[in-house]
């Protein structure tokens, strides 16, 4: 398994950052701070350069600082024995630029899974709650990180469905579009939708086993949970699909089929999660979920991702914490970012682990790293 980690970071003119450094540990950060003060900001930037884009915001001009004109991220990462620099930049109204050692990227679909992250966060639990978008966004993060072909499948068919859109729009029913752009567009939209729903079966398919088991150990095995991915193409075939739908989609001017429409279906019990299930089973649901997102990254990539846990103590009882630590600090995980508001909680947390265990604490005012 290969050991890699973030060891220096600079912020500039980055969300409440205006120019702040940290020198981390390889194991454990813990960044403490009152609400509101910057925490889930810096983890925000150490999400966008692992993954090239932010957790939180979806425009990056919202991720430059209110009185500053750009942002910049330099960040120097370790893998094994060598060391190198990623640079984010961006600046108003231009596309942000990604440079590794100097040199820009030409897709950052290049870079994404080169230090693979996994985030736990309390907005997780839209995961479960709100719409589908979101779910298979969790699949698509998964498994972009872990094939730069399947990010390219992706954003080839996001491309091609826009197009269809478009050309849907273009005419007001009951005017037809152009039959022959149609069946082009449909034409190549079938190789991508292939790619991308055969990659979702497979990887879903072997996180349900990991996600099984570790829902078993935070639960102490008490109900029985299933993963389920749900696609129109698994039952169908897609050109027959699109030409069932054509009338229809014309009607609606919008693409109504195709992978944009998949599903994850989190079961308990036989049932579907979203009606019945506790806060507490939730948790616990999300959280195993998450640990074996880890897991299928780390026996993918053969490298031990990034984890950021943003601000979830107060989701957890104090011994389901303690044990949460104690499993994060062993070999199984690499480097570990931890944001909490309560500064007492996890000092004292921390006292109950073993002394070899490497970690630095970082406290957080106003965008900057407070000096004692
Ligand atoms: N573009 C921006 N420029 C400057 N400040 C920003 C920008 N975007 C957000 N902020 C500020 O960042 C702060 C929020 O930071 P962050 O979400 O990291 O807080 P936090 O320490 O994680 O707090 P909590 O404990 O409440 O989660 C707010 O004060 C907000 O005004």
């Amino acid at each position: 398994m290969r050991s890699q980690q973030l060891k220096a970071l600079r912020l500039q003119g980055f969300k409440n950052y205006r120019d702040s450094q940290f020198e981390f540990s390889p194991k454990l950060n813990c960044i403490l701070g009152q609400n509101g003060m910057g925490k889930t900001n810096l983890l925000d930037a150490i999400h966008l350069l692992c993954l090239g884009k932010s957790n939180f915001v979806s425009r990056d001009r919202y991720l430059i600082g209110f009185e500053a004109d750009f942002f910049r991220l330099q960040a120097q990462f370790e893998r094994g024995e060598e060391s190198e620099e990623i640079v984010v930049k961006a600046a108003k109204g231009k596309r942000k630029t990604f440079e590794r050692n100097r040199l820009p990227y030409e897709r950052l679909a290049d870079h994404v899974g080169r230090y693979p992250l996994v985030i736990i966060a309390p907005d997780d639990n839209k995961l479960i709650l709100e719409g589908s978008e979101l779910r298979r966004r969790f699949m698509d993060l998964s498994l972009s990180q872990e094939s730069p072909n399947y990010l390219h499948q992706l954003m080839q068919y996001n491309k091609l469905i826009k197009q269809r859109n478009a050309l849907l729009k273009s005419v007001d029913y009951p005017a037809q579009p152009d039959p022959i752009l149609l069946d082009s567009y449909e034409q190549q939209l079938l190789g991508p939708a292939q790619a991308i729903v055969s990659a979702r079966k497979k990887f879903i398919a072997e996180l349900q086993p990991v996600f099984q088991q570790v829902y078993a150990q935070l639960s102490k095995g008490q109900e029985e949970v299933s993963l389920r991915y749900s696609s129109s193409l698994l039952e169908q075939d897609f050109a027959e699909l699109l030409r069932e739908n054509r009338r229809k989609d014309i009607q609606f001017q919008r693409s109504t089929v195709g992978p944009h429409k998949d599903d994850l279906v989190f079961g308990m019990k036989g049932q579907t999660l979203k009606q019945f299930a506790s806060q507490g089973q939730l948790k616990s649901y999300l959280l195993a979920l998450k640990l074996a997102q880890y897991q299928a990254l780390k026996d993918s990539s053969q490298k031990l991702p990034i984890l950021l846990l943003d601000d979830i103590f107060d989701k957890l009882d104090a011994q389901r914490l303690g044990q949460l630590l104690e499993l994060l600090m062993g070999p199984a995980f690499g480097q570990v970012f931890i944001s909490d508001a309560h500064e007492n909680r996890l000092l004292e947390l921390l006292q109950k682990l073993p002394k070899a265990v490497d970690f630095k604490l970082f406290l957080i005012e106003n965008g900057a790293i407070k000096e004692d």
